[in-house]
C-alpha cells in the first residue's frame, strides 16, 4: 500500500502571461486550477499510471473542499484530517518564453492536536508492505523535525518511507535514514551548503556519501538536465527526454510517483530508471500540475537511454 502525505497541500493557480511586467499591470491570457501540493501529485500521477494509493495530510476550508471533491472525482482514496483555516492557493506564472516564477504561500497554522490525529492516522497505516511518501513543505505549527519522526515511527513497524522535501525537514529527515529520497540538484546543494553552481562532479560525490551514510536508493533529479540515480550498486545517469514543455511544475512528483509505482510493482532497477525518467517526461508536457496519461508514459518509456556513472 502506497500511503502519500502532503501536510501543506495547494489549489495550484497556473496563468499564462506573455512576458512578466514586474511592479506593473499583467493581463492574464490564461489561467487554469489544479488540486496539488507535492504529495497530492504523486497520488495523482500514481493514478494514471494504474496504480493506487492513499492521499492524507492536512486539508481546510473551500480549498480543502475543492481538492477532495477533485480527487474524489477521480475515484482516488483520501484520508485527510481536516483543520480550521484555509488550504493555501500556490500561484504559478507561466511566460511565454518558458520562464516559470512560483509564488507559494505558507499555509494555514496547524494545532499540535491536529498534527497529532495526523500522526496516530499514519502509525494505523504502517505495516511492512506499506511504503510512505513524505513530500513538500509543512505549513504554520509543524516543526522540522515532523519527517524525521515520522520515519522513526514507521520504521518500527517495518513500513518505508521515501522522501521528497527541502532545507531543515530534508537534513532532520535524512539523519532518520529514509529508504528512498527524489531530491533535485538544488535541494542536494543547499543540503550540502553549495548554490546551484555545484557541478555534476559534485553533486556525484554528495549523492554517495548520503547514499552510503543515510539513504538506499536516490534519484536524483537534474530537471532539463535528466536525473542520475544511485540504486545500490546501479548508479546511473539519464538525458531528459526531447519533449515538448508545457509546465515543469509537478515533474519531480511524477518521478517519485514512479519510484512508488515501480517499488509496488517491485520492478527491476533498469524498469525503475525508465519509470522514473518516461513519468517525469510525460509531466513536463502537460499544462498546470497535470498528470502524464499512461499511454504516454508507455510510449516514452522505450525512448529514455540509461548510462553507466
Ligand atoms: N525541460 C525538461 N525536459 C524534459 N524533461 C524534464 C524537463 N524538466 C524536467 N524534466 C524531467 O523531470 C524530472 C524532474 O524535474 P526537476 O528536477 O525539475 O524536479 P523538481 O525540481 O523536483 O520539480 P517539482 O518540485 O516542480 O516537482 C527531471 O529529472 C527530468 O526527467
Ligand atoms: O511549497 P511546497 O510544499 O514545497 O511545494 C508545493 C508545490 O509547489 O509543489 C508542487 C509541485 O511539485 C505544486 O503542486 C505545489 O504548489
Amino acid at each position: 500500500m502506497i500511503i502519500t502525505v502532503t501536510m501543506n497541500p495547494a489549489v495550484d493557480k497556473t496563468v499564462s502571461v506573455g512576458t512578466l511586467a514586474r511592479g506593473g499591470l499583467n493581463r492574464v491570457r490564461h489561467v487554469e486550477y489544479d488540486a496539488g501540493g507535492k504529495g497530492i501529485n504523486v497520488s495523482r500521477t500514481i493514478r494514471e499510471l494504474g496504480s493506487s494509493s492513499i492521499a492524507t495530510g492536512f486539508l481546510g476550508g473551500n480549498n480543502g473542499r475543492a481538492i477532495a471533491a477533485a480527487l474524489l472525482e477521480k475515484e482516488m482514496e483520501t484520508d485527510f484530517v481536516w483543520v480550521d483555516g484555509e488550504t493555501r492557493t500556490n500561484t504559478k506564472i507561466c511566460e511565454e518564453n518558458g520562464a516559470l516564477t512560483e509564488l507559494n504561500e505558507p499555509g494555514p497554522f496547524v494545532s499540535g492536536e491536529k498534527q497529532r490525529e495526523l500522526l496516530q492516522k499514519l502509525e494505523r497505516y504502517a505495516k511492512e508492505d506499506t511504503l510512505f511518501v513524505l513530500s513538500g513543505s509543512v505549513p504554520a505549527g509543524v516543526k522540522p523535525d515532523i519527517y524525521g519522526n515520522i520515519i522513526r515511527m514507521v520504521h518500527q513497524k517495518g513500513a518505508s518511507v521515501l522522501l521528497d522535501a527541502d532545507g531543515e525537514l530534508f537534513k532532520n529527515a535524512l539523519a532518520a535514514g529514509p529508504d528512498m529520497m527524489k531530491p533535485n540538484r538544488m535541494e542536494l546543494a543547499q543540503y550540502a551548503g553549495r548554490d546551484d553552481r555545484i557541478s555534476d562532479e559534485e553533486l556525484l560525490k554528495i549523492a554517495g556519501a548520503v547514499q552510503k551514510q543515510n539513504a538506499g536508493k536516490i534519484a536524483l533529479s537534474m530537471g532539463a538536465d535528466g536525473a542520475m540515480f544511485f540504486l545500490g550498486d546501479y548508479r546511473v545517469k539519464c538525458p531528459a527526454l526531447p519533449v515538448k514543455v508545457q509546465s515543469t511544475v509537478g515533474a519531480g512528483d511524477a518521478m517519485a510517483a514512479a519510484l512508488a509505482c515501480a517499488w509496488s510493482a517491485k520492478c527491476d532497477v533498469e524498469e525503475t530508471v525508465r519509470l522514473c525518467m518516461a513519468a517525469s517526461a510525460g509531466a513536463v508536457t502537460t499544462t498546470g500540475t497535470k498528470p502524464p496519461s499512461r499511454e504516454l508514459v508507455e510510449n516514452l518509456l522505450k525512448q529514455v537511454v540509461i548510462e553507466k556513472l
